[in-house]
């Protein structure tokens, strides 16, 4: 049996000419929240529908829960929590009726009133679902998505379009879940909700994984490059990015003889090395040599 919850290898899909996913490789551990962390159009979507056995793939292995997803039977799909982001559900049910009519099509699935709860929609338990909320209705979404009591979750860009305080609340769900054992993967294109809530990501852009590895290491190894900035005497700013800033520091001073011009010194945030990493920095996209 595969000891990984999800592992992927070499996965390739294409949209006609346009490469989606180009070779990305993943590797999930039971028990862990897992972040998949990119732009818009970086893939996230074409690779979770991969896993949940919605999209077909041109290449690669690709094993959740022991199985492959492609081939994989109801046994299979009942162990894995899908959360849909379709109204597909009645607009005249309650909240109460819909998690329960769900929670039929399961063997052994959770009650209903429990996932009611961890979700915290006690309070709109008897609404219909046309009077909920954005954020509401996707905490909804998750009810039905664990109902069946799940070993993985699938989550694909859960908090999209949340406020500030409806995003909190739902992070404290998906760690209450984790805190359970479920395993989830979830994809973002909010660093702030990957650092919050994955024990290890991957950064994807253009199809690829671009750095992977655990938040704070992730800012250790990337976001030590400081950039000093100072001005040269014919009036020019001048930019070097290092890894020894002190050093560059010392230079600028004895070429200087002293006080350097306009000097500055900018270590980046997690967010600046995440749009350097992605290539949204305006500067060259990072390739896979960065890793
Ligand atoms: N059904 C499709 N047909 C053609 N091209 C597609 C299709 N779905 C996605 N693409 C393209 O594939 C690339 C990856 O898309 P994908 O939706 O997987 O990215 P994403 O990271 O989930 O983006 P977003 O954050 O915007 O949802 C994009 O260039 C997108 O335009």
């Amino acid at each position: 049996m595969n000891q990984l919850a999800v592992d992927v290898r070499g996965l390739r899909k294409r949209y006609g000419p346009v490469p989606a996913v180009d070779g990305i490789d993943l590797a999930v551990r039971h028990g862990e929240v897992f972040g998949v962390l990119g732009p818009n159009g970086a893939g996230k979507s074409t690779t979770v529908e991969i896993l949940q056995g919605h999209r077909s793939r041109d290449e690669g292995e690709v094993s959740v829960l022991g199985a492959d997803p492609a081939t994989a039977g109801r046994a299979w799909r009942a162990r894995v929590g899908i959360v849909w982001q379709d109204e597909s559900a009645p607009a005249e049910l309650t909240v109460r009726e819909t998690v329960r009519h769900f929670a039929r099509y399961y063997a052994r699935p959770r009650s209903p009133e429990d996932v009611i709860a961890m979700v915290g929609l006690q309070e709109k338990a008897d609404s219909r679902l046309k009077a909920l909320s954005g954020g509401q209705r996707r905490r909804l979404d998750v009810a039905l998505g664990i109902v069946g009591d799940p070993g993985l979750l699938l989550l694909d860009e859960p908090t999209t379009g949340f406020d500030p305080a409806a995003r909190h609340r739902f992070w404290d769900v998906i760690r209450g879940l984790a805190d359970e054992g479920t395993t989830v993967v979830l994809t973002t294109h909010y660093l702030q909700e990957a650092e919050a809530l994955a024990d290890r990501l991957v950064v994807i852009a253009r199809g690829r994984v671009v750095a992977e590895g655990e938040p704070a290491a992730l800012r250790r190894r990337y976001g030590e490059e400081a950039t000093v900035g100072w001005t040269e005497p014919d009036g020019r700013t001048r930019e070097f990015r290092t890894k020894t800033p002190t050093r560059t520091v010392a230079e600028l001073m004895s070429r200087f003889d002293g006080e350097v011009p306009g000097l500055r010194i900018v270590r980046p945030s997690l967010e600046d090395v995440y749009l350097r990493l992605t290539g949204q920095d305006g500067g060259p996209a990072a390739q896979e040599g960065e890793r």
